[in-house]
């Protein structure tokens, strides 16, 4: 029975405590039903059933609406808890959408987000390049203007639902500002003349992923978000957000695999005891529970400084998403050692678990990334800069 006692502290609202609840009994009662044997026709089939049960309607705002980013992080929280996929299917719709949300016109907010929100759209972010992961700003891909409209060049790589998005919020280089005030920003529908994708990867825990070619690919000029130059800002103000969300997955699978451990442990018995007697054991359920306690604090001190009007959580975030996704590998991993020979078996819960965190450090900015973010935000502040 997973802990739920910190959805008392003072971070939460009655309504969030509220969601928790119900999302809590809606998973356990309805995503073991869905078949998750071909990772695209489950994504698909989650997004629907996430959307028809109102679920994704939180992924999104629409004018006059704010992001909540705690609702964000709590239902990520919970649906790690029961199931990655579920997890990712949410996640991505946020994601996908979230530079639309930000920075979106009432027009362009109008013709994507009601769909994303109901589950009836799938969406994508394209931001990395071959070339450029963790280096945003030196990203190549190119959109020229041609009249009334932008022709893409150049390839997006690791893209998270590469191939079965219906809509893509895309990044890429237009004008001749050199580094990150060279880039915009764009909503890039799937299917159109010159946009291809060229590989599906395949990676250690069950994800759509693509690389996408765009070969004078036209979208029209009213598909530029925000103005041009402002994409590297809009990437990271976006990632300010759901870099936190990252960490809240994180934290769902490290409940989950505590909640696994304290069940074996409680269960198995060594020389006639339940092994939960052993101070050895004890000691690495203690580091376990501080762990998801520690990074708790983090992700939703975050998510609460967003919610409360604070105009960037970039360190807040940072320090959040580092923290959860390193530990909980830690939490996890503990969880496989305590299970002995069945912590690695295909099919227990903590093997899947140990699959599923291993990416939260890397993708949405990997761990060295998140130490060069905190770093410079600690040197800034001791300098009375920004
Ligand atoms: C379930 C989900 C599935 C998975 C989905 C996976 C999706 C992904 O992984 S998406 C790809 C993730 N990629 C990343 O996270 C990229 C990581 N890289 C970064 O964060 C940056 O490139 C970083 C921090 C390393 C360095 O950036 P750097 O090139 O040094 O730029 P920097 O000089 O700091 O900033 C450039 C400008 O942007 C501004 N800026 C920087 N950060 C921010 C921010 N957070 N908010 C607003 N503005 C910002 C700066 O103030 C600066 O502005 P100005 O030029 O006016 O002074």
């Amino acid at each position: 029975m997973a802990d739920k006692s910190f959805l008392e502290w003072p971070f939460f609202e009655d309504r969030h405590r509220a969601l928790a609840a119900e999302l809590d009994n809606w998973a356990g009662a309805n995503l073991g039903g869905i078949d998750h044997s071909d990772t695209d026709t489950a994504c698909r089939a989650l997004v629907a059933a996430l959307g028809e049960a109102g679920w994704t309607r939180h992924s999104g705002a629409e004018a006059g609406e704010t992001l909540d980013v705690r609702t964000l992080c709590l239902i990520r929280e919970t649906l790690a808890r029961h199931d990655g996929l579920a997890d990712f299917a949410f996640a991505m719709q946020g994601l996908g959408t979230g530079a639309i949300s930000l920075f979106g016109t009432p027009e362009q907010q109008a013709e994507w987000l009601p769909l994303t929100r109901a589950g009836k759209a799938i969406s994508a972010f394209a931001l990395t390049e071959p070339q450029s992961g963790s280096d945003v700003a030196n990203s190549t891909m190119t959109a020229t203007l041609d009249g009334d409209h932008y022709v893409l060049n150049g390839e997006k790589t690791w893209i998270s639902n590469g191939g079965i998005a219906d809509v893509y919020t895309l990044f890429a280089r237009t004008g001749e500002a050199p580094g990150a005030r060279g880039l915009s920003a764009f909503i890039v529908p799937a299917g159109l003349p010159g946009f291809e994708v060229v590989e599906r990867q395949q990676v250690i825990a069950p994800h759509p992923l693509a690389t996408l070619r765009f070969t004078g690919c036209r979208i029209p000029k009213s598909a530029l978000l925000g103005q041009p130059g402002q994409g590297f800002k809009i990437a990271m103000s976006v990632l300010d957000v759901f870099r936190s969300t990252v960490a809240a997955a994180a934290l769902g699978f490290a409940r989950r695999a505590l909640d696994e451990a304290l069940q074996r442990v409680s269960e198995r018995t060594v020389q006639g005891a339940p092994l939960f007697e052993l101070q050895m054991v004890q000691g690495h359920i203690a580091d376990m529970a501080l762990d998801v306690d520690a990074s708790a604090l983090l992700v939703y001190r975050a998510a609460w400084a967003k919610d409360s009007g604070a105009a960037r959580v970039t360190r807040e975030a940072a320090m959040a998403k580092l923290f959860s996704t390193d530990q909980a590998q830690q939490v996890i991993d503990k969880a496989v050692q305590l299970h002995g020979g069945d912590g690695v078996r295909r099919g227990q819960k903590v093997e899947e678990l140990y699959r599923d965190i291993r990416a939260l450090r890397i993708y949405e900015g990997a761990s060295d990334v998140q130490r060069v973010v905190i770093a410079r935000q600690a040197l800034g502040a001791f300098q009375g800069g920004k």
